[in-house]
């Protein structure tokens, strides 16, 4: 048997829900970076090549890494359920000391944002988007042959959420569907979007390139369901970092509005409290673009 060329680490292997969470390392081209990731196999899965799983990518937001989302979001009972893997990446390259990387908790280190930075130092290793995009899915796929890549959805959490529906229009197709959870969803109008925007790209009319609400309004691909859920009492929200309206009436601009459901939570804040209150209802919605619900 020809050894894969891409390697990864076993750091844990954990039973849980009757499925094994596998905690990995592995070096990232891309990133210049060892980087850390979770992935959790659902009963059966893990050393068999058929039947291949669907996969569901957590995205996880600002001050993250792989294990808030495996901990706390309670996603793996209902993956198991399912017959999901769940891949919990990280959030930013994690081998550099650029000026000012460790300085802030939203900018630099586990502040990637999920794109591509095309200013320097940053665009030598801050590449998120390729990382998750490519790099990463094409070692995983390969290396754990029982996952599979042709039924794939994406979520996330905040700067997590950003990505999922980001990621999700710039590469159509790619993904079965999105959902998120109180999404940064029109960076460029909100304090951390101008930041990282400002900070890891060269120019401003690349901007747009990175925002779901400008992304909503050029995309051609197919047609899509996406989930937001936000709770009323999210901190963020109410501080003008999300910007969940003005996603919704980009959406109502283009005519794709019944594309778009929007739950508020009563009472909920931005914690993952809130998020695993709607675990459910996130892996429910992948499970059913993915063919096993
Ligand atoms: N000042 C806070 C802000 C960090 C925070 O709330 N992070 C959220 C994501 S916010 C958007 O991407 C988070 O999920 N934190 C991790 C957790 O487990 O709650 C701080 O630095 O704490």
């Amino acid at each position: 048997m020809a050894t894969p060329a891409f390697q990864f680490t076993t750091k844990a292997n954990i039973s849980t829900f009757g499925g094994t969470l596998l905690k990995l390392t592995h070096e990232s081209a891309v990133l210049e970076s060892t980087m850390a990731l979770n992935v959790f196999f659902p009963p059966g899965a893990l050393g068999r090549s058929t039947p291949k799983v669907p996969v569901l990518w957590y995205l996880a937001g600002l001050t993250c890494s792989g294990d808030n989302g495996s901990e706390k979001g309670f996603f793996n009972y209902w993956a198991a359920k399912y017959g999901i893997a769940v891949v919990y990446p990280d959030t930013s390259s994690r081998g550099s000391s650029h000026p000012g990387e460790h300085d802030a908790y939203d900018f630099g280190s586990a502040a990637g944002f999920y794109l591509d930075a095309t200013k320097e130092p940053w665009a030598q290793n801050y590449q998120m988007e390729t990382y998750i995009t490519d790099e990463l899915p094409a070692a995983l796929y390969s290396y754990f042959v029982v996952l599979d890549s042709s039924r794939v959805s994406l979520m996330g959490h905040s700067m997590g959420g950003h990505g999922a529906l980001t990621l999700f229009f710039k590469h159509p197709g790619k993904f079965k569907s999105t959902s998120a959870f109180a999404p940064i969803a029109n960076p460029s109008k909100c304090p951390w979007g101008e930041k990282a925007f400002s900070g890891y790209l060269e120019s401003k009319e690349e901007w747009t390139k990175h925002d779901a609400t400008e992304l909503i309004k050029t995309y051609k691909g197919p047609d899509f369901d996406i989930l937001i859920s936000c709770g009323i009492a999210d901190e963020f929200l109410k501080g003008g970092q999300l910007l969940i309206d003005n996603f919704v009436a980009a959406a109502k601009e283009v005519g794709r509005e019944s594309q778009v459901t929007v739950k508020y939570a009563p009472n909920c804040d931005h914690s993952y409290y809130f998020i695993s209150s709607f675990a459910q209802e996130h892996v429910e919605h992948a499970a059913k673009h993915l063919g096993v619900l």
